[in-house]
């Protein structure tokens, strides 16, 4: 039986997700839609699910007889009493990250969902679902470079919007980091550090941009990332892990070279939805599977909140120039 979706939040990549489930993920119903702008759920409607509905409020979707799931797009500060009311109608939910926008939030989900007694909640940490991540996380689980000492990454993005605050380097952006090496090394962090670089010209320079972030895991793996939202050149990410008996390197997106008029070359891609695109597939395929079989597999609200954790702890750096400490409460049983 399929099963039926329904979608708050019908922005640039909830629509995307819309339409992702309506043509390509198998298993699944669009089933209602719901966005602030109502004239934007119904224009996604019509593009992609004409027979959905179009709830005029969230609570409305969620408390549906005819949505066994919930996907939230919506903008960050929404998600958290979204999942929520989610949770406490006993649906499975997929939250895009950040679960929510602080620590102390993420922390109110794990207390619900932990009242629930099962996982709901899936966090849409889409690079552990990307062939080349999860080819260096199977590197690194069968120890082909020994243990790991320290690792390089970069996260950079061609431009940033007009409300894209200094913090958000952290929040929206970092946080992808956070994850990707929180899921490959299988620990968390003690201490972020952030350094600030000669910022860039074409930013606004309240944003300082780019950033450097350094940090330390438990076992003291030091990690460096550079966060650079205004690169001009391309939605670019980098990642490599330096072991006692080698180097793992993420690889870069399978893209023929062109050689032209005296120029050999590789495009970059621009934009998250085009890098990612198989891993977005992998991802919600992951939660109707999951929803489908009464159990999830993806990335859970603990990993949601080890994130918002340490990005909270960078944002302190930010303001302080100085290292942070970062502390997380016991793991709730249901994560075990
Ligand atoms: N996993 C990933 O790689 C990515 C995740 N994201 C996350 O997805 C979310 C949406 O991002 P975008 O689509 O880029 O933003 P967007 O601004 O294009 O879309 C947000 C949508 O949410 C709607 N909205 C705002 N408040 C709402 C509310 N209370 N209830 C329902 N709808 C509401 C807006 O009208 C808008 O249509 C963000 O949380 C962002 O962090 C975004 C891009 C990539
Ligand atoms: O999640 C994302 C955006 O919300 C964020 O704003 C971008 O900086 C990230 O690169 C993208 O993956």
């Amino acid at each position: 039986m399929s099963v039926r979706l329904g979608f708050i939040g019908t922005g640039d990549l909830g629509a995307d997700h819309v339409r992702r489930c309506a043509n390509i993920i198998s298993g699944a119903t669009v089933s209602a839609l719901y966005n602030r702008t109502q004239s934007r759920a119904e224009d996604v409607a019509r593009q992609f699910a004409p027979e959905a509905r179009v709830t005029a409020t969230p609570e409305e979707l969620i408390e549906s007889p005819q949505v066994d799931a919930v996907v939230i797009s919506s903008a960050s500060q929404t998600h958290e009493d979204l999942v929520l009311k989610a949770i406490q109608a006993g649906k499975y939910v997929f939250c895009e990250k950040p679960l929510a926008t602080t620590a102390e939030g993420c922390v109110r989900i794990l207390h619900a969902e932990s009242a629930a007694g099962k996982r709901l909640v899936q966090v849409g940490f889409v690079r552990v679902y990307d062939e080349g991540y999860l080819n260096l996380k199977s590197l690194i689980d069968t120890k082909a470079i020994g243990s790991v000492l320290m690792a390089h990454a970069a996260h950079r993005n061609p431009t940033s919007g007009p409300h894209y605050t200094r913090e958000m380097l952290m929040s929206e952006t970092l946080i992808h980091d956070v994850n990707t090496f929180h899921w490959l090394l299988g620990e968390s962090f003690t201490a972020a550090q952030v350094l600030y670089p000669r910022s860039t010209s074409k930013a606004d320079a309240t944003l300082q941009d780019p950033q450097l972030v350094i940090l330390e895991t438990e076992s003291g793996v030091l990690i460096d990332v550079e966060v650079f939202v205004n690169c001009q050149f391309g939605y670019d990410v980098q990642c490599a892990l330096i072991g006692e008996s080698g180097e793992v390197r993420l690889p870069e997106p399978a893209r023929a070279t062109v050689r032209r008029n005296g120029q050999n070359h590789t495009a970059i891609t621009m934009g998250c939805k085009e890098r990612f695109e198989a891993a977005y597939d992998r991802e919600l395929q992951a939660f109707v599977d999951g929803v489908a079989a009464g159990k999830l597999t993806g990335p859970d609200s603990w990993a949601g909140y080890v994130a918002s954790a340490t990005t909270d702890a960078c944002i302190r750096a930010q303001k302080s120039g100085k290292r942070e400490d970062i502390r997380l409460i016991p793991q709730p049983d249901v994560y075990r």
